[in-house]
């Protein structure tokens, strides 16, 4: 295919997704400017890796929400560093487009820019991670400055941030109000000004995120925020049909994972039981 035909489908400019090889921090803040929306999914393993950057998602979060789809937890808060690199850097093998970011896990960068720093190093020499993502606004200015100057792009998450689930009182909607819509705003300005390259908004009205989205520079990415973010990402076991507890009301269901396994289960399992599997074809 000549370089202008890949382009063409996207309106033809020279920054246009479909001509990206390797997407880099600042193509977010390119598609941001020419007003081209992209894509987020989490992943967590090689196929899924694989299959998502060849399928055109512009960027894989390994989540800390691992946790809950992976490992089985209740809430994120119990994953560990030690849990998540594995996930990660098996992402990154499976990635070869896509921008892979690992997400910091509760209690690796909280405690001071110099932790912060140290666990995004592991992340980046043990998983091969390309960008760190990390929960907080205002209060995180210190990392994100740290991680900036240390040379490690970052991902910022405001709104509502899950770690802070306790201190947030639950898993409910962030920026309701006008106070409350303020806090939002600033926390998006610090975290620019604090160099992240990007900015997560989780659960906050869809004016709010509209308002943020138009006044920052970085790119926005929504999750529960409306369809004005530059950017959209969801849980992938959500997504697909793969998540079997509670779904938030944000999600939409795009396909049904859960049943094309279950089905393929069971008809294995009959198989096995009646002797059609192995049949001839499959006997050496
Ligand atoms: N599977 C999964 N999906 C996620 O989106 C996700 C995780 N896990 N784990 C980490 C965080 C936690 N997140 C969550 C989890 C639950 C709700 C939720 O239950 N929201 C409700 C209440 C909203 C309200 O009433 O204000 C909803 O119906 O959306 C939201 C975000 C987002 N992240
Ligand atoms: C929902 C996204 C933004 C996240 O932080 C995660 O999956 O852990
Ligand atoms: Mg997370």
């Amino acid at each position: 295919m000549s370089a202008e035909a890949e382009v063409a489908p996207y309106g033809g400019t020279p920054t246009g997704a479909a001509a990206v090889k390797k997407v880099r921090t600042h193509h977010l803040r390119d598609w941001k400017q020419a007003g081209e929306k992209f894509t987020m999914l989490t992943t967590y393993d090689v196929a899924t890796a694989r299959i998502f950057d060849e399928a055109g998602v512009d960027t894989l979060l390994v989540g800390d929400s691992a946790a809950n789809v992976v490992y089985g937890y209740p809430t994120s808060l119990p994953v560990s560093v030690d849990e998540l690199i594995p996930l990660a850097r098996a992402v990154v093998r499976g990635a070869s487009r896509a921008l892979v970011i690992g997400d910091l896990p509760f209690g690796s960068y909280q405690g001071s820019p110099e932790q912060a720093y140290a666990t995004s190093v592991r992340f980046m020499k043990e998983a091969g991670v390309a960008a760190i993502k990390l929960e907080g606004g205002v209060e995180m200015v210190p990392q994100i400055e740290r991680l900036a100057r240390g040379g490690i792009p970052v991902c910022a998450h405001i709104g509502f941030t899950p770690q802070s689930e306790h201190a947030l009182g639950g898993y409910r909607v962030q920026g309701r109000g006008e106070d409350a819509a303020e806090h939002i705003l600033r926390d998006a300005y610090a975290v620019q000004e604090a160099g992240a390259f990007a900015v997560v908004l989780e659960m906050v009205p869809g004016p709010v995120a509209t308002e943020v989205t138009r006044k920052v520079e970085i790119p926005t990415i929504g999750i529960g925020a409306g369809n004005q973010t530059d950017g959209q990402v969801l849980v992938w076991q959500d997504a697909f049909g793969l998540n079997q507890g509670r779904v938030p009301r944000f999600v939409k269901k795009y396909a049904d994972v859960a049943t094309a396994l279950s089905d393929g289960a069971r008809a294995y399992v009959a198989d096995v039981k009646s002797q059609a599997f192995p049949g001839a074809d499959h006997t050496f």
